[in-house]
């Protein structure tokens, strides 16, 4: 029976069909896809085996985002169709404007898709062009606040400009998305953020506050923190955009380590043509599109990730040679409360990290671009 616009009524199935299909991930553009699922009567996607696999981590399908600039319309996305499956270390590179950052925002829940279907790490998020008559999951109409969940329990944000709050030492920096999610104890969390501090090398200075640290000090600092809540995808938007070449090798070995120990998904926006060797997969984005997709040579990765290791050994070498020759270097003490930015030193106060946090999300939305700072 059809309705009148053309839509079939059908009851929700417990977990969707999967009909025939002849899609492959690698190449977005084979996916074939023939037959439409429904819920109730609103069609939501046509069948796709990738889209209900356990190892799909994310799924988009036909996502378009079309800034709105007064009134006229910036094509941001224009139908981007997209599988990453769990453990991929993806690099997303392309043209200026290409839609790079707004497909990271997309994934990061930041920014809603115009329209398209997107999935996330099992969150299934549905945004049609008209209200859904009966949809499971999360819609384009669902509040902030649970979209904020997602945020804090399945991703973690990497970006070139570090983003730590600046009136909190690293440690505390660390405890936040800890302190927001609510589950561990305030000597769990400390404990916690400590041994992730220690995984990126900067436990011995975890009482700093983010003025008092190196680039490259601040985004390892950022790097724990995204890390706190065991996300299953780090988003990176040009993560070593900032930093010179050994600091880039140490956020690499970083990143690469925690894709292969920790299997955490990676999901990189990067200009920088040598970072592309650590990826499994590279898409290429020109004009809101997904223009191609290479497959990497895992040998080729491997080989990356050791060259990478090794010269970071040899830069490591090189500074403690030239520090030798000088001498040891001359150091100001200081006691630990120096560094100490508000009363109460150690014990996180409540409405600070309030205010903080509301900054830190603001801190977090695409920038609003206006007629006046943006002229098309
Ligand atoms: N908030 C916004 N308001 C209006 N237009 C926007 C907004 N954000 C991005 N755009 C436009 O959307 C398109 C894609 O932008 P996006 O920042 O995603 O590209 P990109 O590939 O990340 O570019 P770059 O490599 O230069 O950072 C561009 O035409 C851009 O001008």
């Amino acid at each position: 029976m059809e309705e009148e616009d053309g839509l079939r009524p059908q009851e929700i199935p417990s977990s969707p069909l999967i009909v025939k299909t002849t899609a492959q991930v690698e190449t977005h553009t084979t996916i074939d896809f023939n037959e439409d699922q429904y819920y109730g009567n609103t069609r939501v996607a046509k069948s796709d085996p990738h889209a209900d696999d356990p190892d799909t981590l994310v799924y988009m399908k036909n996502v378009h985002k079309t800034y709105l600039l007064g009134i006229e319309g910036v094509p941001a996305l224009r139908g981007v169709d997209l599988v990453i499956k769990r453990g991929e270390f993806v690099v997303i590179f392309g043209t200026s404007g290409g839609g790079k950052t707004t497909m990271l925002n997309i994934l990061g829940t930041i920014d809603k898709p115009t329209k398209g279907e997107l999935r996330l790490a099992g969150t299934r998020t549905f945004f049609l062009i008209r209200p859904p008559l009966m949809v499971t999951g999360v819609t384009s109409n669902t509040k902030d606040s649970e979209l904020s969940n997602i945020r804090l329990q399945k991703i973690g944000f990497v970006f070139q400009t570090f983003n730590l709050l600046a009136s909190l030492s690293a440690v505390e920096n660390v405890e936040m998305p800890m302190i927001l999610n609510g589950v561990l104890s305030t000597e769990d969390r400390r404990n916690r953020a400590r041994e992730l501090l220690a995984k990126v090398g900067m436990e011995p200075r975890m009482n700093h506050v983010p003025s008092q640290l190196s680039g490259g000090e601040q985004q390892r600092v950022t790097i724990a923190r995204a890390i706190a809540n065991s996300p299953e995808i780090l988003l990176l938007d040009e993560p070593t955009g900032d930093l010179d070449t050994v600091n880039t090798h140490l956020v690499m070995k970083l990143l690469a380590d925690l894709n292969r120990e920790e299997k955490i998904t990676m999901i990189m926006v990067t200009h920088d043509v040598a970072l592309k060797q650590f990826a499994d997969r590279v898409i290429w984005m020109r004009d809101g599109k997904i223009q191609r997709i290479e497959m990497c040579d895992p040998k080729k990765k491997s080989d990356a990730i050791a060259k990478n290791e090794a010269e970071l050994q040899e830069a490591r070498r090189k500074r403690e040679e030239s520090q030798k020759r000088q001498g040891p270097p001359v150091t100001e003490f200081r006691k630990p409360t120096d560094y100490n930015t508000h009363p109460g030193y150690g014990a996180v106060r409540p409405s600070q990290v309030k205010r903080e946090v509301k900054e830190e999300l603001v801190s977090l939305s695409p920038p609003q671009r206006t007629r006046e700072n943006f002229p098309v």
